[in-house]
C-alpha cells in the first residue's frame, strides 16, 4: 500500500492582526519541517465501520482524521459521497505517529490535510487544492497550508490564505517539552492580557522577509505573540526554553535553525 507522508510545521513568525468573531485573525510564516511526519496508508479490513489504527490519545470521533471524513462527505454530491463510504467501509486509515500531540507542530492538522488528498486521489475525486482547503479548514485553522504543500508560506486570516513565500527550505532542530498545552487556552489569555494587533506597515515587512532574516533579527517572544500567554499559563515551560531556539504556534515546542 502507498504511504502518504503528513509533515510537521513550525510558526518562523506569529503575529495577531485582529480579531475574527472568537478566532484571531494571524499573519505567520509557515515552513514544513522535513525530517519530522506521520505516516498514512489505507490499509485492508475487515468490520464496516469506520476505523484509524494507530498510536492516538483519543477517540475516533475526536480525531481529526474523522473530523476531516466527515467533512468531505458532507461536501461531496451524493455519488461520490458512496463511493468514500464505501472506501472507508473496506479500508482502514493506518498511521504511525511520529508527531508529538500538543505540540505546536500541526500533527493533528497535517494527518487531516493528507488524508483529505489521499481520498482525492483514490476515488479521483478531482477536487482542486482550494476546495480540499475549504473542506480541511472546517477540522482545523492549520489544515489548508497542509492541503497547499507548500514547503514555505505565509498562512493569513485565521489560516485560510495561503501564500507560498519562495525561499530555501531550512533544517530544523525540534524539541518538544512533555507540557499539554491546550490552543484555545493560549488565546483566550493572549486576548486578555496581551492583546496588541500588529499595523499592516511591520505585517508587510515580515511578509517579504526570509525565514532566516527573521530569526536572525527578532527574540522568541517577538516572533510569536502566542509565547509570552503561553508561558504566563504554563509556567513550567521556562524551565524548558534554552537559550537561541523559537517557539512553534501554542507550543509547546522549540526549534532552532540546525
Ligand atoms: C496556533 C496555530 O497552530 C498556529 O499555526 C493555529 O493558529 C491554531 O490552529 P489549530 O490548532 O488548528 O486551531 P483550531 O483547532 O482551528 O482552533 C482551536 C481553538 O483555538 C482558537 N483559535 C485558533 C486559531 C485562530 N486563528 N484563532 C483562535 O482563536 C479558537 O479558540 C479555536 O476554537
Ligand atoms: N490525528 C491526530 N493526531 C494527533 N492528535 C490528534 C489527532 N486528532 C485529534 N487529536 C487530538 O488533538 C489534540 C492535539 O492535537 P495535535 O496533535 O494536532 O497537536 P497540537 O500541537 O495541538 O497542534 P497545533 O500545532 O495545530 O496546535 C490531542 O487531544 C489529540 O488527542
Amino acid at each position: 500500500m502507498k504511504i502518504y507522508k503528513a509533515y510537521a510545521k513550525v510558526n518562523i513568525f506569529l503575529k495577531i492582526t485582529g480579531m475574527r468573531a472568537n478566532y484571531h485573525e494571524i499573519i505567520s510564516r509557515f515552513m514544513r519541517v522535513d525530517s519530522l511526519y506521520d505516516e498514512l496508508s489505507f490499509v485492508f479490513k475487515e468490520s464496516d465501520e469506520f476505523k484509524i489504527i494507530g498510536d492516538f490519545s483519543c477517540t475516533t470521533e475526536q480525531n481529526t482524521i474523522y473530523k476531516a471524513y466527515l467533512s468531505l462527505l458532507d461536501f461531496l454530491s451524493e455519488p461520490l459521497a458512496v463511493s468514500l463510504q464505501s472506501l472507508m467501509q473496506k479500508y482502514a486509515v493506518h498511521v504511525k505517529k511520529n508527531i508529538p500531540a500538543f505540540a505546536g507542530l500541526g500533527g493533528g492538522s497535517s494527518d487531516a490535510a493528507t488524508f483529505l488528498k489521499m481520498c482525492n486521489e483514490v476515488l479521483h475525486l478531482g477536487l482542486s487544492q482550494n476546495e480540499l482547503a475549504t473542506v480541511g479548514l472546517k477540522v482545523g485553522a492549520d489544515v489548508p497550508f497542509f492541503v497547499y504543500g507548500f514547503d514555505s508560506a505565509n498562512v493569513g486570516g485565521i489560516g485560510e490564505v495561503v501564500e507560498e513565500f519562495k525561499e530555501p527550505l531550512l533544517e530544523f532542530e525540534v524539541f518538544t517539552p512533555k507540557v499539554e498545552i491546550s490552543t484555545p487556552k493560549v488565546y483566550a489569555v493572549y486576548r486578555e492580557n496581551f492583546y496588541d494587533p500588529i499595523d499592516g506597515f511591520k505585517m508587510n515587512e515580515l511578509k517579504t522577509t526570509t525565514s532566516s532574516e527573521i530569526l536572525n533579527k527578532m527574540s522568541i517572544d517577538e516572533a510569536n505573540d502566542l509565547f509570552k500567554p503561553a508561558l504566563q499559563e504554563y509556567r513550567e515551560l521556562k524551565n524548558h526554553y534554552k537559550h537561541g531556539y523559537y517557539f512553534s504556534g501554542s507550543g509547546s515546542s522549540f526549534f532552532r535553525i540546525k
